[in-house]
């Protein structure tokens, strides 16, 4: 087992029945980072939530979280832990406030020092105004906030948060972007699941693809763009002379003479850019637009997932 790693999982195997769900997963996280777990609808996401978080014990494998045992000591994993997200732990009926101090009653922390602690997370995250009403009256993105502020009271090293943006509008998930972001600040190590892509390329300092019970891909979310096929660079020019002078000198170019536009295939990384341009400049190419077309998480997870697993959609276009 790794040392300085938050979470580390060996051979995870979890299944129902003849259902397997994993099927021996690797994952190590290491201490102040984000690791996301990215997997199509019932890939086992939220199973690996519970295991990794003491709520149902795995059939086989090695597991340590905060360097513990949660096979033999249960009580210190959870002592090191939090967890928000599909379970949540708001109670609807009793107002942000009482939530809060139930919290501290249940971390055992005197009446006072539960104020005190209750008090500057509802500051923090801007609940304070809405601390007396019931919290069943709070939005979407205030209830994940008071979610993740009750979790805070017990001081978690780890966080466990499974989809803690879904069904949140774009301005509530940039605010929880934020807060994860300064958690992670903080030096505490995050594990979060999620359907958005585009949330763990925000975030996520190592992304792993879950499939068929099976970690299929792990890596940086560049590392992981990089594995996908369809990236290029697209030359477009104004001038019909300099399109031809740089079809002829860009021989591995695909053309498109309608659009006076040139194709060179690349995996769109610095080095890749620097030789192309290398290449313009020693021929005399000046193009009136480049553009670098890479491929994003969505053309990785329709890669690595699901049927159509070879098929990468069209990537997304970034102008530069
Ligand atoms: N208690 C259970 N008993 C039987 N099957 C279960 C149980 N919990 C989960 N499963 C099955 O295990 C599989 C994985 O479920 P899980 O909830 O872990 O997936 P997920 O990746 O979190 O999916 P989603 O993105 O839809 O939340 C699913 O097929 C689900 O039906």
């Amino acid at each position: 087992m790794t040392t300085g790693s938050a979470i580390a999982a060996r051979g995870l195997r979890k299944s129902y029945g003849d259902k397997t769900v994993l099927d021996g997963i690797d994952l190590t996280v290491p201490d102040g980072t984000v690791f996301s777990l990215l997997g199509p609808n019932g890939a086992g996401k939220t199973t690996a939530v519970k295991i990794l978080s003491t709520l149902i014990s795995a059939d086989a494998g090695d597991l340590r979280i905060g360097g513990q045992d949660p096979a033999t000591d249960a009580r210190a994993v959870r002592a090191a832990i939090g967890v928000t997200g599909q379970f949540s732990a708001v109670d609807g009926l009793i107002t942000g406030e009482e939530n809060m101090l139930l919290m501290a009653d249940l971390h055992h922390l005197s009446k006072k020092e539960g104020r005190r602690v209750a008090a500057g997370l509802l500051e923090r995250f801007d609940l304070t105004e809405a601390a007396k009403k019931p919290a069943a009256t709070y939005s979407g993105g205030m209830k994940r906030r008071l979610d993740i502020a009750m979790t805070l009271v017990g001081s978690p090293r780890i966080i466990f948060l499974d989809e803690p943006t879904t069904g949140l509008d774009p301005r509530a998930r940039h605010d929880m972007w934020q807060i994860i972001r300064e958690l992670v600040t903080g030096g505490v190590t995050v594990f979060l699941t999620t359907q958005y892509l585009e949330e763990a390329d925000q975030l996520a300092d190592r992304i792993a693809v879950l499939n068929g019970g099976k970690i299929v891909a792990e890596g940086t979310a560049g590392e992981l763009k990089r594995i996908v096929p369809g990236g290029h660079v697209r030359l477009r020019f104004s001038d019909p002379a300099a399109y031809r002078s740089a079809t002829a000198a860009l021989s591995d170019a695909v053309r498109d003479d309608a659009a006076l536009a040139l194709q060179i295939p690349g995996d769109g990384s610095q080095r890749d850019l620097r030789v192309l341009l290398d290449r313009l400049d020693a021929a005399g190419i000046e193009a009136d637009e480049l553009t670098v077309r890479t491929p994003d998480l969505d053309d990785v997870f329709f890669a690595l997932t699901g049927p159509a697993a070879t098929v990468p959609h069209q990537p997304k276009e970034a102008l530069r």
